[in-house]
């Protein structure tokens, strides 16, 4: 099981600022959705830059033109780009075409899939890399998380990896850990944290006791 650390609210000298306390702890770092719409891919570039061993994740959830847009993630420095899983099946195989040219990785996001377990397997077939189920902000203000869409994944999804997102903090990791996800993302159960690097080593630490 492996840590993404998604930074969705700051800017790019404090997202670089906050890797910096945390890069020991992580195994990817994301450059989420605000932070593509207020920077652009600049942020992928200067992240990737600053860190040149550390994975990236372009969080661009791209839902239409995806070949094109995960060229343009590949060429700023991403290592693995996420497109909806409510797009078109033709979108996807071009995002996984494209990013197998640049030998990059795709990541479905599944927020606001109705059907996660048909679509999670036709994903499956399609080839991408990693299926993850998302509760968004706007859904995670109204109580929801996705413990039980991991479990669903998990029972049909036979090659790609799994992981989940969506308000995770040190409190339900334990419970996240139990489904044993292949990835693990959170952000402001570190970034609204006082000490993120504690925070941080803490929640790794339990992972990897698994
Ligand atoms: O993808 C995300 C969200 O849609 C905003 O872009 C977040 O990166 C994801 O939800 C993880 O962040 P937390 O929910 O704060 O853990």
């Amino acid at each position: 099981m492996k840590l993404q650390l998604a930074l969705d609210l700051v800017n790019i000298p404090e997202a670089i600022e906050l890797v910096k306390e945390v890069e020991s702890y992580i195994d990817i770092v994301e450059i989420g959705t605000p932070v593509v719409i207020n920077e652009g891919l600049k942020a992928v570039k200067e992240m990737k830059a600053a860190f040149p061993n550390l994975t990236v994740l372009a969080d661009l959830k791209i839902m239409d033109a995806a070949g094109y847009e995960v060229s343009q993630a590949s060429q700023a420095g991403a290592d693995i780009i996420t497109i909806l899983g409510t797009a078109e099946d033709q979108s996807i195989k071009g995002a996984v075409e494209e990013a197998k040219k640049h030998n990059k990785k795709i990541l479905v996001d599944m927020i606001a899939v109705k059907d996660i377990e048909t679509r999670a397997k036709e994903l499956d077939e399609l080839g991408v890399d990693y299926i993850c189920v998302h509760t968004g902000y706007d859904l995670q203000a109204v109580g929801k998380n996705s413990f039980e869409d991991l479990a669903t994944i998990k029972s049909v999804v036979k090659q790609a990896q799994t992981a989940i997102a969506g308000g995770i903090k040190q409190e339900t990791l334990t419970e996240v850990i139990k489904h044993q996800p292949d990835l693990i993302i959170v952000g402001g159960g570190i970034t609204s944290k006082e000490d993120k690097q504690a925070v941080a080593r803490e929640m790794k630490e339990l992972i990897q006791l698994g």
